[in-house]
C-alpha cells in the first residue's frame, strides 16, 4: 500500500487521518521521525501554516507530503482562537488550559452568542508542483464545562450542530462522517483518486 505522510506530530490527529485513509495508504507522521524538528507556525491564517508545514518537509524528504493546520474559531471572541488554538493557553499546547481558556472567556455569553466552527485546511506539496488547499468546516457552539471522553483537543467542549452532543461524546467514525478534517480529507481524497 502506498504510503502518505502527514505533518503532524499531534496524535489526535494522526488517529482521524490513519481512519479516513485505512485501506487507501499507510499513514506516516512526524511521530516515525522524531528528529525533525517543530516546524514554526507564523501564518496568520490556517492556509499560510498547512503551507509552511506541508512545503518544509516535501522539499526536506523529496516526497509528497499532506499537513493540517486546524483550529476552533469563536465568533463571540472575534475569531479566537483560531490559528493561535494549539497555544492559546500557552506555549506548552496543554488542551486542558486551552479549553479552560475560552471557557472562562466566555463567561457570561448567552447560549445564542456562543456560536463556533472547527476549520481544517489541508496542503497537499510535491516536489516541483503547485501546493493544492483542501478546507472543512464543522458549526456548533461551545458548551458551559468539559463533556465527553473522546476525541482530542477542544472536542469537551464542542457542541456539534445544532445537537447536545459534543465532539467528545462521539465515536470516531461518528466524528469522521462530520468533522471538519473528515470534510477535507474527503476532498484531498477525491483529488487524490483523480489524479
Ligand atoms: O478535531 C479537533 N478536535 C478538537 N480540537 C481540534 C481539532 N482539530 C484541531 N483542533 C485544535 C487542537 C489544537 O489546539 C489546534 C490545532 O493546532 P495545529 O497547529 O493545527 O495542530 P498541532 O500544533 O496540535 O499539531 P501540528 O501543527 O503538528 O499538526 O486546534
Ligand atoms: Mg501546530
Amino acid at each position: 500500500m502506498k504510503e502518505l505522510l502527514i505533518a503532524t506530530a499531534n496524535k489526535g490527529k494522526v488517529e482521524d487521518f490513519k481512519k479516513l485513509f485505512q485501506g487507501m495508504y499507510e499513514v506516516k507522521s512526524l511521530l516515525d521521525y522524531p528528529h525533525i524538528p517543530d516546524i514554526i507556525e507564523d501564518g496568520q491564517t490556517f492556509q499560510d501554516n498547512a503551507q509552511k508545514k506541508a512545503e518544509v518537509l516535501s522539499k526536506a524528504l523529496n516526497e509528497t507530503v499532506v499537513a493540517d493546520d486546524s483550529g476552533l474559531v469563536i465568533d463571540a471572541l472575534n475569531g479566537r482562537p483560531g490559528v493561535f488554538s494549539a497555544r492559546y493557553a500557552g506555549e506548552e499546547k496543554n488542551d486542558q488550559a486551552n479549553m479552560k481558556k475560552v471557557l472562562e472567556d466566555l463567561r457570561g455569553v448567552a447560549e445564542q452568542d456562543r456560536t463556533a466552527r472547527f476549520v481544517c485546511t489541508i496542503a497537499l506539496a510535491s516536489p516541483d508542483k503547485k501546493t493544492i488547499f483542501f478546507e472543512g468546516q464543522c458549526e456548533g457552539f461551545i458548551s458551559h464545562k468539559q463533556i465527553g471522553e473522546n476525541g482530542f483537543g477542544y472536542d469537551p467542549i464542542f457542541y456539534v450542530g445544532q445537537t447536545t452532543k459534543t465532539m467528545a461524546q462521539l465515536s470516531l467514525e461518528e466524528k469522521n462522517e462530520i468533522s471538519h478534517r473528515a470534510r477535507a480529507i474527503e476532498q484531498l481524497n477525491n483529488y487524490l483518486i483523480g489524479e
